[in-house]
């Protein structure tokens, strides 16, 4: 197994995994875990990737996933957010560098070595999840924020690994929020055509995909400190409806950016996966 199991729960009637591996994508042991729900499989897959400063333990202990994971039979990974370790480059800043990947492959130096988190999730995780557990091929994915935007960018930049995409809290549009032009200008440099591939509402507004997801979901909450600064969800409604994209952006009255507002509609979302997983 290319995979170190590092600690392994029962929940919900399944069998939640931490696991390491050494990856080629990044240069560096990735760490993620892995849910499986009961029974034997094949089960298909949701991927999840998280915001900034998380792990993978973030979304593990906080996000509730696991119930509607065994009710729906769905197996649910949830790699880190960036490579890490000594001799990885970092930023002093939250939102930069360790922690802070954007799924992304780095063309600018300190980075290009090993911040490769679109090749890592896209090029590398799916094929080693799908080579050492019991699934059926196919997958969704889903995350929050930071990992809002890699889910929605990865889905429509590689429509084919992907049955459907939802988010909660996305960055719907990095090219045109502060966190977003800090980290392209870092790891992808300062010309901006090469940033409009890796922004949801960009790519939307392209055609990219176009036909390939038939709904997109959204959860955002309206008590939400980022909203209206980095996340933006309305320039996501106007791409989608300059195309005919089908979005539903679903504004919760009083929820803020917190795991407590993910756990509170997740069934919500496995659910939405789990439907368009099942042929
Ligand atoms: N104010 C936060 C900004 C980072 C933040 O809100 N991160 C979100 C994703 S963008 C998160 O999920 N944090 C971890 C958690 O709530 O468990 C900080 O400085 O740590």
């Amino acid at each position: 197994m290319t995979f170190k199991t590092t600690k392994t729960h029962a929940v919900h009637g399944g069998t939640l995994r931490y696991l390491t591996h050494d990856s080629t994508a990044t240069g560096t042991p990735m760490t993620l875990s892995v849910y499986m729900p009961p029974g034997e499989g094949p089960f298909p897959v949701l991927i999840w990737l998280s915001g900034l400063t998380c792990t993978e333990d973030n979304f593990t202990t906080k996000a509730g996933a696991y119930s509607a994971a065994a009710e729906h039979g769905v197996i649910i990974v949830a790699p880190d957010t960036s490579p890490r370790g000594e001799g990885v480059a970092d930023d002093p800043a939250y939102d930069l560098g360790q922690g802070a990947g954007f799924y992304v492959d780095a063309t600018q130096e300190p980075w290009v070595p090993h911040f490769r988190m679109e090749t890592y999730v896209t090029g590398e995780l799916i094929a080693l999840i799908d080579a050492e557990f019991p699934t059926t091929g196919t997958r969704s994915i889903s995350g929050h924020s930071m990992g809002g935007h890699g889910a929605l960018t990865l889905a429509l930049r590689h429509p084919d690994l992907f049955r459907s995409v939802s988010a909660f809290a996305p960055i719907a549009s990095p090219t045109r929020c502060a966190w977003g032009e800090k980290a392209f200008t870092a790891y992808l440099g300062d010309n901006r055509s090469l940033w409009a591939g890796h922004d949801a509402a960009l790519l939307i507004e392209s055609g990219a995909a176009r036909g390939r997801f038939d709904e997109i979901l959204i959860d955002q909450g309206d008590a939400d400190s980022f909203l209206t600064d980095q996340l933006k969800p309305e320039l996501l409604q106007a791409a989608a409806d300059a195309v005919g994209q089908g979005l539903t952006i679903r504004m919760q009255p009083g929820y803020d950016h917190s795991y407590f507002f993910m756990a509170s509609f997740m069934a919500d979302h496995v659910a939405f996966h789990a439907a368009r997983l099942k042929d």
